[in-house]
């Protein structure tokens, strides 16, 4: 069967969003893609070598074009020929001087706009923010499409966001142009440049067992991926040429407002820091936020680069924001592809496991695990044959479950869902990313070590090989118990004596760092000259 593929313009396709949609059209199969980005060619990450986009580039189904935004004449050699533009642009490169942020946001998005008629593209989809209805001051409860701009804006982008969202809404249906823009609040995932670096950084320097505020106020975050996916529903949605939908602006969130708080924790949590614990009053805080923003615009030359704005940081930790995704569910037909639920509350549930806040629950894993462990290493079986009496076993007693009356002597048996035992292809696709993202590090590992002239490289691999290959065929048994007992100790343990344990941690580093300076200047002078011996082509 022949595919009619369609063509399209992914304007600021390299960034944290347009790399996701990009991906997403590219795995749907239908479309040729055009990725249009401010980079002079396209560079691929190590870990994009084997991805749809490197099959796609080979197989011309997709390609890259140079763009500024503010340059007419190189948008329309990227659009030309496309029927669908979606436009991703930037939020980094930003300086605080207005007149720049207003030719890239403001004039960019009229740039786009006219290269869209000139080009007779017949749908562009924004993506635009959720602050564009935020003025930095007053909490919005389940916002949704009948708020209007903010009349005050708190930051500068916001605006100037604003505003280019407006133009794109304005611009639809002139010329057989469709458009409509999607309002992502928060967005978070892999490759984030916002959030996550934001609150690791803070980690980092210890500020993030501060919590702002009372630490209650709530916002929508949006995963990465389930943003690709709207403004694919969007695509889809404005080609029927729906009436509610063009000229129209949606929000769209993962659906589930959390606690600022409990998200930051959760992802302090999943990178082994403390959760946050000491709070700081917000007036406190928005006093310190506005002085440094006057010493700022006082001293800073104007070119300084926020990876996260500060009004977004008082925002998050201080208001509360979040929307109504209801327009977006009915008339783009969106609903969110990765729940947040489901990943958070999965690394809230380890995380109290690990940390023994639910005692019976993490008694009850230790137990389980201690079984196993007993089963399969004491029973003097071999693993197969274990493994196959333990699934007999399991099987066995589903069944005997199964047959139980759904009450006996006034006890009601719960019955469980034949979900529980399902696998979501959500997951599935997650862990085959995973697999494939370690495989293709190991492929590039190896192909480092053939090259032969990182030797670094080659004892960081060959030391712990050495030593993995030890255990495994001498102190397994031992090894995999002392693992089960950590498992359970050692977060716990971490948590309650962390600063002794970072520093103890520092000394052995430096210790080793000293040690091995030691071993490699004592070496002879044949074998050190054979490590230092300068690459062929220096
Ligand atoms: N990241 C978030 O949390 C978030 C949340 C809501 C909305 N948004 C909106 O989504 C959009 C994209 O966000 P992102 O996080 O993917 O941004 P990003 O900075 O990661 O990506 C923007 C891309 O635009 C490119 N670019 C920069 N200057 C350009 C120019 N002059 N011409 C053409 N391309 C240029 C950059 O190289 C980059 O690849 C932004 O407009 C932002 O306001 C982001």
């Amino acid at each position: 069967m022949v595919i009619d593929l369609r063509t399209c313009t992914v304007i600021g396709g390299r960034g944290f969003i347009g790399r996701s949609l990009v991906q997403r059209l590219l795995k749907l199969g239908d479309w040729i893609v055009r990725i249009a980005d401010s980079d002079d060619s396209l560079r691929l990450d190590h870990w994009e070598e084997n991805s749809p986009l490197s099959e796609a580039l080979s197989a011309n189904r997709a390609s890259y074009f140079h763009v500024d935004v503010r340059n007419k004449s190189q948008l329309i050699k990227a659009i030309e020929g496309s029927s669908v533009v979606f436009y991703v642009e930037t939020t980094t490169s930003f300086t605080d001087d207005f007149y720049d942020c207003y030719t890239l946001i403001v004039k960019g998005a009229k740039n786009v706009i006219n290269a869209c008629r000139e080009c007779k593209v017949k749908q562009l989809i924004y993506n635009s923010t959720a602050d564009v209805v935020f003025d930095g001051l007053h909490d919005i409860h389940n916002g949704d499409e009948s708020l209007l701009y903010a009349w005050k804006f708190k930051d500068m982008l916001s605006d100037l966001k604003a505003q280019a969202e407006a133009l794109v809404l304005f611009a639809n249906d002139v010329d057989g142009l469709l458009t409509c823009a999607l309002r992502p609040s928060n967005v978070f995932g892999p490759g984030d440049t916002e959030i996550i670096p934001f609150v690791v950084n803070q980690a980092k320097s210890g500020w993030a067992k501060l919590i702002i505020g009372s630490g209650e106020n709530i916002s929508d975050f949006t995963y990465v991926e389930n943003v690709a996916h709207a403004l694919m529903c969007a695509e889809k949605a404005l080609g029927s040429r729906m009436v509610s939908v063009s000229g129209k602006a949606f929000f769209i969130t993962n659906l589930e407002p959390v606690k600022f708080s409990e998200f930051v924790s959760l992802i302090l949590e999943d990178l082994g820091y403390q959760r946050p614990m000491v709070k700081l009053p917000a007036r406190l805080v928005k006093c310190v936020v506005s002085l440094v923003k006057w010493v700022h615009t006082k001293t800073a030359s104007g070119k300084l680069n926020h990876s996260i704005p500060l009004h977004n940081v008082v925002k998050l930790a201080l208001c509360t924001s979040t929307f109504s995704c209801s327009a977006a569910k009915k008339h783009i037909g969106y609903s969110p592809v990765v729940s947040l639920e489901n990943d958070l509350d999965h690394m809230v549930a380890v995380a109290d496991i690990l940390l023994w806040r639910d005692e019976k629950t993490t008694f009850a894993c230790f137990l389980a695990v201690a079984l196993l462990y007993h089963w399969f290493f004491f029973s003097g079986r071999t693993f197969i044959s274990s493994a196959a009496k333990l699934l007999l076993l399991v099987t066995g007693a589903l069944t005997g479950y199964g047959i139980l009356p759904s009450n006996i002597f006034g006890f009601s048996i719960p019955r469980i869902s034949a979900s529980s035992f399902e696998i979501s292809e959500v997951d599935m696709t997650n862990s085959a990313k995973t697999i494939v993202h370690m495989w293709n590090r190991g492929a590039h590992v190896i192909k480092a070590l053939a090259q032969g002239e990182d030797w670094n490289l080659f004892f960081q691999v060959a030391v712990p090989l050495y030593f993995l290959e030890l255990i495994v065929s001498r102190y397994l048994t031992a090894a995999i118990g002392v693992g089960v007992a950590l498992a359970f100790s050692m977060f716990f343990v971490y948590q309650q004596y962390e600063e002794e344990i970072d520093g103890i941690a520092k000394v052995l580093m430096i210790t080793t760092k000293e040690a091995m300076g030691l071993v490699m200047n004592n070496l002879p002078a044949p074998l050190t000259s054979f490590l230092h011996k300068p690459k062929e082509d220096e």
